[in-house]
């Protein structure tokens, strides 16, 4: 019966600044962690690159975090090796997993020997996808308790660019993309049935550049932007964390935050 509900509207909540939304967004992580532990045992999460890891810092030494139930993926990845400064699994590596103790099995990036073939590379994810997930959740799709995204000032998220024939893929888990608009052109990315199926969906956005972008992804979804398509299933949420300076332009309505 639930998943004829149509998809709830976005959550947005806007910080003075980024010093406010980082501890903010660490609650809202932990938070969600307890839910998924006492429910499976586990979390699973997938993060993004550019400067969403840079956001997770609020979490290094908060009480609570069971750090060795954490599952991570990533939404998109550049097929670049770990050696290269474009590599967003280095990247989460010094921003992030080397200050906290989560265990290295439980980290899962690309295989880089695949990096000359963008299909078996998205295969070979996909396939990681489904030793996590199909066996214990048996669904069509995997079921994150937690998709990390970040947007571009052109309204991508993920890998998935405006006007992109990614954006209608329907059955893959993984796609490959060998013409992004952004810096490096080869990447792997989440498709939407996969983003889609989260049970929540966290926006991060701070800063000036995203002014323009983010008012136009929650004031006119109908534009289809590829941030606005984020609409994850009933009883998935998605939620925007963003600062006053990306939102200042933006009329959807604010929730204040609280957990
Ligand atoms: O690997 C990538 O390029 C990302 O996953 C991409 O979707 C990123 O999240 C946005 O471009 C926002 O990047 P910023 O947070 O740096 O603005």
């Amino acid at each position: 019966m639930s998943a004829h509900k149509p998809p709830s509207a976005p959550i947005l909540y806007s910080f003075p600044s980024a010093h406010e939304l980082t501890p903010a967004l660490a609650d809202f992580i932990i938070a969600t962690q307890h839910d998924a532990i006492a429910k499976k045992d586990r979390f699973t999460v997938a993060l993004s690159g550019g400067s969403l890891p840079h956001t997770l810092t609020g979490l290094i030494g908060k009480p609570g975090v069971k750090w060795d139930k954490w599952h991570i993926f990533y939404v998109d990845e550049r097929a670049v090796p770990f050696d290269n400064p474009d590599s967003n699994h280095s990247l989460c590596v010094s921003e992030f997993y080397s200050k906290v103790p989560i265990p290295e099995q439980n980290i899962h990036p690309i295989d880089t020997t695949l990096l000359d073939d963008l299909e078996e590379l998205a295969d070979a994810y996909e396939q990681e996808l489904i030793r996590e997930f199909a066996q214990k959740d048996a669904a069509r799709f995997p079921i994150f308790d937690l998709i990390l995204l970040g947007m571009g000032p052109d309204g991508h998220t993920g890998s998935l660019f405006p006007g992109h024939e990614l954006l209608s893929e329907s059955s893959r888990w993984v796609a490959y993309i060998e013409d992004s608009p952004k810096p490096p052109p080869k990447r792997i990315t989440f498709t939407y049935p996969v983003i889609n199926h989260a049970n929540k969906v966290v926006f991060v956005a701070t800063g000036g550049a995203k002014l323009d972008i983010l008012s136009q992804v929650l004031d006119k979804p109908e534009q289809g932007l590829p941030s606005s398509r984020v609409r994850p299933a009933y009883p998935g949420q998605v939620y925007w964390f963003v600062d006053d300076a990306a939102s200042g332009k933006t009329e959807y309505p604010r929730t204040s935050f609280k957990l």
